[in-house]
């Protein structure tokens, strides 16, 4: 099959684990285009598509939100995933979901939705960033389980494959 893998991502960490997931579905046997939500014009000539999204303030980025909007009708019509990740920390705070997931996952009808726990370098970020997140209490360091993401992956690819 092919699938598209389409990750909005400020500092890179949500992207890498987009990354493993389209290698983890290549290695299952699809042909895999990872391509940031901007660049997406259609999502038409794709079999299934995975969406995620780092998430800042409460929110998912607006670039996925757009994407959404702009191809809801086709991806209704496709299996469709949708991750994100942003709760830092051991344990990952925050617990709740961003407001914005349950209305997306409805709109796209996904098929499955998951959050993974990211990463906060203090040092990557500028200087807003900086001051908003030295009013919570969050932790800095890479928090992300990369089996947990293979993991999420090979069931992807087992309904894929059903
Ligand atoms: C300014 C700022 C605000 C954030 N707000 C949230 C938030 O509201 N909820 C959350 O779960 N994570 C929040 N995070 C954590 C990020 O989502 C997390 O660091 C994520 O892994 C960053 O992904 P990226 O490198 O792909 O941009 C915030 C991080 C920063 C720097």
């Amino acid at each position: 099959m092919h699938v598209l893998v389409s990750v909005a991502s400020r500092h890179g960490a949500t992207a890498e684990i987009g990354e493993v997931l389209a290698l983890e579905l290549a290695r299952a046997g699809h042909f895999v285009d990872v391509v940031p939500p901007d660049d997406v014009e259609s999502v038409s000539d794709f079999d299934a598509v995975i969406l995620g999204s780092a998430v800042y303030v409460g929110r998912l980025a607006v670039a996925l939100r757009a994407l959404v909007q702009r191809e809801s009708g086709q991806l209704r019509k496709k299996p469709v995933w949708l991750f994100w990740s942003g709760p830092v920390g051991d344990p990952p705070m925050p617990v709740t979901a961003p407001d914005d997931v349950a209305s997306i996952a409805r709109s796209v009808e996904a098929r499955g939705e998951r959050c993974f726990v990211g990463r906060l370098d203090r040092g990557g970020l500028n200087l807003s960033e900086r001051a908003l997140v030295a009013l919570t209490q969050a932790q800095t360091g890479d928090f992300r389980d990369f089996d947990d993401v293979r993991a999420w992956a090979a069931t992807i690819a087992a309904e894929l494959a059903a």
